[in-house]
């Protein structure tokens, strides 16, 4: 289960990005990306197809090589430390496209999610998480890759709230989900944000949900930040929304 993190005394964020580049070999994806991630806040990095919010995702995780700038987490440098060093830190990285393990159940993928923690510990977080998706518990002996779409995105989180992270970063957790289920995973995240005072940085096509929940929110554009503000006031600027956000 997620750590109850008290804010820093000093007001510094839990995370800060400063000037992050990232590249796939030669091709440049991110160009100094600067960003900033408050304790127990949910922050939403917004763009359109290719803007490069999966690439920061994976720059964060330990995913991608970082090729420039400083990711600080927690008063330390996690650029290019490896993912399995990240997760036991609290670094924790729902990825798009959920990729449960479909032949097993829901149980099983849930106890996987906790792979770095003692067993008994796993084993009561786990109904605690369940709280959470009360659809997962009825399904909790299913195959997972019986679970539509949006049950699958559940399945997900909740198996990265079994790492007990203190970030918790999620890509693109719209894509594939059914509208009704959409609204009550995010609705779900703002809860679990309230509850256990997690931090979250979520990457999102669809800005209005992400918006919705968020307190900061940042547009990207081919690998830059174009813009970035509290999410109510990106949410209600029509100026905003017509240049950067579909709207
Ligand atoms: N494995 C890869 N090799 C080379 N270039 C890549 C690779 N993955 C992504 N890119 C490029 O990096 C840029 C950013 O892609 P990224 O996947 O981060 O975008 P995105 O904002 O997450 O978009 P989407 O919503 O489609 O996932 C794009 O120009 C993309 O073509």
């Amino acid at each position: 289960m997620a750590n109850a993190v008290e804010p820093d005394p000093h007001g510094e964020p839990l995370l800060r990005v400063d000037n992050l580049s990232a590249a796939y070999g030669k091709i440049r994806a991110l160009h100094g990306v600067s960003i900033e991630v408050p304790q127990a806040a949910i922050v939403c990095v917004l763009g359109a197809n290719g803007a490069g919010k999966t690439t920061l995702l994976r720059a964060l995780s330990g995913l991608l090589p970082v090729t420039g700038g400083t990711a600080i987490f927690s008063g330390q440098s996690i650029a290019n430390v490896p993912a399995e060093q990240l997760v036991p830190r609290g670094v924790v990285h729902v990825p798009q496209g959920r990729m449960v393990f479909a032949q097993l159940s829901v149980k099983e993928n849930l106890v996987l999610g906790g792979y770095t923690r003692p067993a008994a510990e796993v084993r009561h977080d786990i109904d605690r998480v369940l709280g959470y998706f009360p659809r997962l518990k009825e399904r909790i002996t299913s195959r997972a890759g019986t679970l539509s779409g949006g049950e699958q995105q559940m399945l997900a989180i909740a198996r990265g709230l079994l790492a007990k992270p203190r970030l918790l970063m999620l890509d693109e957790p719209s894509m594939g989900v059914a509208p009704i289920l959409k609204d009550a995973i995010f609705s779900t995240l703002r809860d679990i944000r309230d509850q256990e005072r997690l931090t979250l940085l979520i990457v999102e096509q669809d800005a209005d949900i992400a918006l919705d929940i968020s307190d900061q929110g940042y547009v990207i554009e081919t690998g830059r930040v174009v813009m970035h503000g509290p999410a109510a006031e990106l949410a209600g600027n029509e100026d905003i929304r017509r240049a950067y956000l579909g709207g």
